[in-house]
């Protein structure tokens, strides 16, 4: 949307602001407002006088305003497999649901995005991202239905389009009829960029290219992937370094680990993020920071399928981008990313760096900036700065859960999950009080209820 000759103004005041810019400047009582799509100003005190086209005013005491949370990893579909296979780990995990998720459909796949998107944006994601890798013959448009239904909510998008090459015939996890061929994988992910990826500077929906982890993709879907990726100037994404089980199978098929493996192809770079690395030696840590690949971290998924600690306060330290993830509601059933800054502030705490290891400033950072730079869009969101998007979040921080703490970033960190009072994204309102002004939740819980009883039904069939 470019902005009009004459700007439509939303004025905000009397918030509380963490802008998490560089300098983590804050205000105690603060203004921003808000052109068209576009932050126009923010700062201390009251807005300028004077202000032409102001077509609303909020007088937000009471409130912390931060910048719309940013999710970097999701696999949407899982929605309506959540709380199967409650006591596994990813390997066994997988392997007990691979043959549900191929039987999913376009209906299906509608259902599950709107029931995740939902529950994201409600608790103050403005912009997410979904790694769809199943890809069953004859299942529909899933790219677009997925697509459809994050404009529809209006939330800002990027689809990271997977793909899975390698089954059990060639030694991968998944069963042969889960997976697409190399060459239908790679064609498939051209078009959907094509046809979808918006380049320009407020992009709403954006497509990255995705092979899925390395034991269910060909070297050469990760090799030509990541030459795809470049070729379309577009991001590539994909899962590493998540289990033991996963780099004991790269070392045996491969001879060497996850992250000396995805650099043999081409698959690290400032224009890749990777999903949980969670069991990164000094060196690989080094060969990231090196490279500038960003790391999407999954603390809760992590704790669900008791794959280990991701080392968080290292890769910060060496200069990795790093932002956090739901991962797929079948691993993180709350499908929440707001408590994600929680538990992440705390998982990491039970790491080698104990108390030092994340301050809730650093966890606010990891779900707004760090999410924008690993998903390439740090120029225009991810931080409250004048002449970015107008991607906000007002959390009401003087009702029971959290008025008797003094420091309101330390009050949504630490504190209970905070109610969203509003929640804007490219200057629209999405969100009022916890509920979504886009689309009918009611509908969405019918709907992903239907559809995860009729995918139980013919998966239990098949
Ligand atoms: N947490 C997850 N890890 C994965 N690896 C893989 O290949 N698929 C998945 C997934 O769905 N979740």
């Amino acid at each position: 949307m470019a902005p009009s000759a004459a700007p439509q103004r939303i004025v905000i005041e009397n918030a509380a602001i963490a802008t998490v810019d560089a300098q983590d400047t804050e205000y105690a009582s603060g203004h921003l407002v808000v052109a068209d799509n576009r932050i126009e100003s923010i700062g201390a005190g009251p807005a300028p006088e004077g202000l032409e086209n102001v077509v609303r005013r909020i007088d937000a005491t009471g409130h912390l305003i931060t910048p719309g949370l940013v999710n970097t990893h999701h696999h949407f579909y899982q929605w309506i497999t959540r709380g199967l296979a409650t006591d596994h780990n990813l390997f066994n995990w997988l392997v007990a649901l691979y043959p549900t998720w191929a039987r999913i459909d376009e209906p299906m796949v509608r259902a599950a995005a709107q029931g995740s998107l939902a529950m994201m944006a409600r608790g103050g994601v403005t912009t997410a991202m979904d790694h769809h890798y199943v890809y069953p013959q004859g299942s529909g448009d899933l790219s677009g239905a997925i697509i459809g239904a994050a404009r529809d909510m209006g939330v800002r998008f990027t689809l990271a389009r997977g793909s899975m090459d390698r089954s059990e015939k060639d030694g991968g996890l998944p069963p042969d009829f889960a997976v697409e061929t190399t060459e239908g994988a790679l064609a498939a992910t051209e078009e959907t960029v094509k046809k979808h990826h918006d380049a320009s500077f407020d992009a709403m929906t954006q497509v990255a290219v995705a092979p899925c982890s390395p034991f269910s993709i060909s070297t050469e879907l990760l090799r030509e992937g990541a030459a795809l990726g470049r070729r379309l100037g577009v991001r590539m994404h994909t899962h590493g370094s998540e289990t033991v089980e996963e780099e004991k199978f790269c070392h045996e098929l491969f001879g060497m680990g996850p992250t000396d493996y995805f650099e043999s192809t081409g698959f690290l770079g400032e224009d890749v993020w990777m999903a949980h690395c969670v069991h990164m030696n000094d060196s690989d840590i080094a060969a990231f920071a090196r490279t500038k690949t960003g790391v999407a971290h999954c603390p809760s998924s992590n704790a669900r399928l008791a794959a280990g600690i991701a080392r968080v306060p290292d890769m910060l330290a060496a200069g990795v981008p790093v932002g956090l993830g739901v991962d797929g509601t079948a691993s993180n059933e709350s499908g929440e990313l707001h408590t994600e800054l929680r538990n992440a502030l705390l998982i990491n705490r039970l790491g080698a760096h104990k108390e030092a290891a994340l301050n809730a400033r650093q966890a606010l950072r990891l779900g707004t900036y760090g999410g924008a730079q690993v998903l390439g869009r740090a120029g225009q969101i991810g931080s409250l700065e004048a002449g970015k998007l107008a991607d906000f979040v007002l959390w009401k921080i003087d009702g029971i859960g959290h008025s008797s703490i003094a420091d309101p970033v330390t009050a949504i960190v630490f504190g209970a999950a905070a109610p969203v009072t509003a929640s804007f994204v490219n200057g629209k309102q999405i969100v009022e009080a916890n509920r979504l002004l886009t689309v009918d939740e009611e509908a969405i819980a019918r709907d992903t209820r239907a559809e995860a009883q009729r995918l139980a039904r013919i998966a239990a069939s098949a």
